[in-house]
């Protein structure tokens, strides 16, 4: 059996560098402080294993599949149907929900554009950890900006992030009204809702547009809807090895 020290060099993460001093003048000038946003004195630390190794090792590509619609669109229901469809392939994967982090890490958050903003700056910032660690994250925000929408695209790797827009009607959404919020809000009793009195910018470059109807308006079912983005991840590469294809 390997010894604790001999596994570790052989990962890389103890080992000296054949050339000792001109590291050292590399490891100063690396450990030079800096500023970034409200805090100062703090430097970057670069990860001893690659994205690319976890990727090796999980047989997949991590990436952002960023759902954005309306409430009642079907953000939460197709995510959850597509991570489930992802784990019988074997597929590691992370669902970041709106509902559920309001729970918690954004729960001092409320729906003021400002909040909404630091909501999805938050959500791109963790959505963007788990992607570098070669999860294929889903994440479920109403992000109805635009602009906060980019700002996470800007921050993920070059093709990393997959806008999917849930183009589902208003009125579908109204009828659906799982919640009760529509009409709590056309009642008046509910400030400040999405596509009632609060904005909704329809993303104008998704990668996949998934719509509630068929031309000939038939529903699409949730199902079919996770089967369309799982057959997107494929054919884009992220769901590599011997995983088994759609179904
Ligand atoms: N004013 C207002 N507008 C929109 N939505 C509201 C509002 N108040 C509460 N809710 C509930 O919060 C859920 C949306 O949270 P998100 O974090 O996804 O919103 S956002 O991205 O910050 O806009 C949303 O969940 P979904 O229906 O799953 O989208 C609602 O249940
Ligand atoms: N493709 C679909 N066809 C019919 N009903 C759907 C579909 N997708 C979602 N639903 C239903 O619509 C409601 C809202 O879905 P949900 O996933 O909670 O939306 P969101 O997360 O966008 O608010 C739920 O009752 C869900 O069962």
């Amino acid at each position: 059996m390997q010894s604790a020290p001999s596994l570790l060099s052989r990962f890389g993460c103890l080992v000296r560098p054949a050339n000792f001093a001109a590291a050292s003048v590399a490891s100063r000038a690396m450990s030079t402080a800096y500023d970034v946003g409200s805090s100062t004195n703090i430097k970057w630390h670069e990860g001893a294993v690659p994205t690319e190794n976890k990727e090796a090792i999980m047989q997949q590509k991590g990436c952002v599949v960023w759902f954005t619609g309306l409430s009642g669109s079907g953000k939460s229901t197709v995510a959850c149907t597509l991570e489930h469809a992802l784990a019988e392939s074997g597929k590691v994967t992370a669902l970041l929900d709106g509902d559920n982090i309001r729970h918690g890490l954004n729960s001092n958050l409320g729906f003021s554009a400002t909040d909404r903003e630091e909501n999805i700056r938050r959500i791109g910032e963790v959505s963007k950890l788990f992607a570098d660690t070669g999860i294929v994250t889903l994440v479920s925000f109403i992000s109805p900006y635009r602009r906060d929408r980019d700002r996470v695209r800007s921050r993920v790797p070059e093709g990393r992030f997959i806008e999917v827009f849930m183009k589902v009607p208003i009125s579908i959404c109204e009828e659906r009204d799982p919640k009760g919020l529509y009409k709590k809000a056309r009642a008046g009793q509910l400030k400040g809702f999405t596509g009632i009195d609060d904005p909704y910018e329809e993303p104008l470059n998704a990668k996949v547009v998934l719509e509630a109807e068929t031309a000939d308006g038939k529903r699409i079912s949730p199902q079919d809807q996770a089967r369309t983005l799982l057959e997107y991840l494929h054919s884009k590469g992220f769901l590599t090895g011997p995983s088994t294809p759609p179904k």
